[in-house]
């Protein structure tokens, strides 16, 4: 609310009067008189009411004065106008009042001068331009409020900031006020450039934290665990730039893996606690079944001697008879027994059955995150495991075995260029060339950003270069389309042959400096690794 105007008063006397008057009824001026005082939200002093009485019907001092006055009235009247519509005039306003109340009247005529010029159109600050003023000021504050207050909520100390700034523009009302306001934005920048960068940090900092956390616990975990591939997957998440989308896909991925698996997991455990049980009710009717059977060649012994000793008839009927009940009861517990076991191993074979099951689907599900999720070639662990087996094949068989390690060429420049949406979308289109150009045997693992690696398994290097340029080649022909548009794609490559008993590390780590090497020679080739490095050595 704006607070209520002082009018000027002390109206001076003048030696002659300028104009006659023309008094109203009294009753009407004093309404009027008061209906202006409510309208310009005026305290209802005396003094002011004088004021705007004598604006209404001139001064009332006396006849000879009344001219004066008049002038007087109409001049203070201005200033007050001045003062309440156009805040920008105010320091001008205020010295024509002051010169008015010391009757002053070159002073007044200079103040009008001003007045006059700076209401003109490009005069400084004219009405136009007042107003334009006004708009980009409101803009501004708007833009401190909603816009970067909004965003600063977290930090109380740099929204209290731009809060007092958005205040202190909201009221500058003179270009040197204006000025003073951008001094403070200037200064708001900084810090927030300060803060953004201290965030920034922050997070990279996390990262790193989290990245060594993953890796440590994957060095603390068997080669079958569960937990590992589900770790791969964050891994290659946080080893990337950090993508909201890549983010919410790995959340999913491993969400449904832990899911699927605690499910898997659960049938898994029923289905060993009944194999057991059944290989104990197994073994137990075994036993029984077994000590029948001796039961039954004791009874046939003991009546066997019985028999050898009498020589009664009747004796040996009974005998006879007993042997004969014992015989039929035998019978008949063994195949009670016998068909129970037939049941039982049944039921062993079931449960064995259905673990094997849920084996393999656990193998699938261990599968599924052996793949880099955004392009489906394999990631480190599918690349380590691969890596193993082809290594040990190669050494069963003596074949040889290289590999190739590619970096995609000018890639910031692309994702700088198109945006990193494309960039992801390029990468998914070199290794689906990839996949098509190579044989169903070789692999291709993402080992960075943008670096992958090819498995060649049974592939000298003369024959890996060969394969590596018809890639190159063929990416010329298979161009990637970015909105209709045809992009090439090119990348500079190492290859690297592995020699006997060589580390996955050591050959990679030749690989890596011939594509190097091929990087530093102009891009868009094929180097071949020296034959060892130091660290590769011996
Ligand atoms: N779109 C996208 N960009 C990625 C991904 N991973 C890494 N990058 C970006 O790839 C760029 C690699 O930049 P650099 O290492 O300078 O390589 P380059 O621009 O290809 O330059 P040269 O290798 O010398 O040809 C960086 O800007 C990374 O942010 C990804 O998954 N998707």
């Amino acid at each position: 609310m704006r607070s209520m105007e002082q009018v000027p008063t002390g109206a001076p006397k003048m030696a002659e009067p300028t104009e006659k008057l023309n008094l109203p009824d009294p009753t009407e001026v004093a309404r009027e008189t008061l209906r202006r005082l409510a309208m310009r939200r005026i305290a209802p002093t005396p003094d002011n009411y004088q004021t705007l009485y004598e604006e209404i019907v001139g001064p009332t001092a006396s006849a000879a004065a009344a001219g004066t006055a008049t002038a007087t009235s109409v001049l203070a009247g201005l200033a007050m106008d001045l003062t309440l519509h156009h805040p920008a005039l105010a320091a001008s306003a205020e010295a024509l009042k002051q010169a008015l109340r010391a009757s002053d009247w070159a002073q007044c005529r200079k103040q009008v001068g001003q007045i006059v010029l700076q209401l003109k159109p490009g005069g400084g600050s004219g009405p136009g331009q007042i107003d334009t003023l006004g708009l980009l000021r409101e803009l501004l504050v708007k833009t401190l409020e909603f816009g970067v207050a909004t965003q600063l909520s977290h930090n109380p100390t740099l929204f209290e900031k731009t809060q007092r700034l958005a205040a202190a523009v909201r009221e500058a009302n003179s270009i040197a006020g204006l000025r003073e306001a951008a001094s403070g934005l200037k200064s708001m920048w900084i810090d927030v450039d300060l803060h953004v960068s201290h965030t920034h940090d922050q997070q990279e900092t996390l990262r790193r934290l989290l990245l060594l956390l993953v890796e440590n616990i994957g060095e603390l975990l068997d080669d079958d665990t569960w937990l590992r591939g589900q770790l791969d997957v964050v891994q290659t998440v946080i080893t990337g730039p950090l993508k909201i989308q890549a983010l919410l896909e790995a959340e999913k991925r491993l969400k449904e893996v832990i899911y699927k698996q605690s499910l898997v997991k659960h049938g898994l455990r029923e289905a060993t606690a009944t194999l057991k049980a059944t290989m104990t009710s197994f073994v137990s009717h075994m036993s029984d079944a077994v000590a029948a059977n001796d039961d039954y060649q004791q009874t046939i012994a003991a009546h066997i001697e019985r028999i050898s000793r009498t020589e009664d008839v009747l004796e040996l009927n009974r005998i006879l008879e007993n042997l004969l009940d014992e015989t039929r009861s035998a019978q008949s517990d063994s195949r009670r027994v016998h068909a129970q076991m037939i049941e039982e191993r049944d039921a062993a074979q079931h449960a064995a059955n259905h673990i094997k099951q849920l084996e393999l689907e656990l193998a699938q599900m261990s599968a599924l995150v052996r793949e880099d999720p955004m392009t489906h070639s394999l990631n480190r662990r599918g690349l380590d495991d691969e890596f193993a087996r082809e290594a040990s094949r190669a050494e069963r068989f003596n074949t040889p075995f290289s590999i190739a390690v590619l970096d995609v060429d000018n890639f910031k420049a692309l994702n700088d260029r198109r945006g990193h949406n494309t960039g992801d979308e390029a990468l998914i289109h070199l290794v689906k060339v990839a996949k098509e150009e190579l044989r169903l045997s070789d692999h291709i693992a993402r080992i960075g950003g943008e670096e992958f690696l090819i498995i060649l398994p049974n592939t000298p290097v003369a024959e890996a270069v060969q394969i590596v340029t018809r890639l190159q080649r063929s990416l010329t022909k298979k161009y990637f389309l970015d909105n209709n548009e045809r992009v090439l794609i090119t990348f500079s490559a190492g290859v690297a042959e592995r020699r006997a008993g060589e580390t996955q590390e050591a050959l990679i780590a030749r690989a890596d400096s011939a594509m190097y090497e091929a990087k530093h020679s102009g891009k868009n080739r094929v180097c071949v690794a020296p034959d060892a490095l130091p660290q590769a050595a011996g």
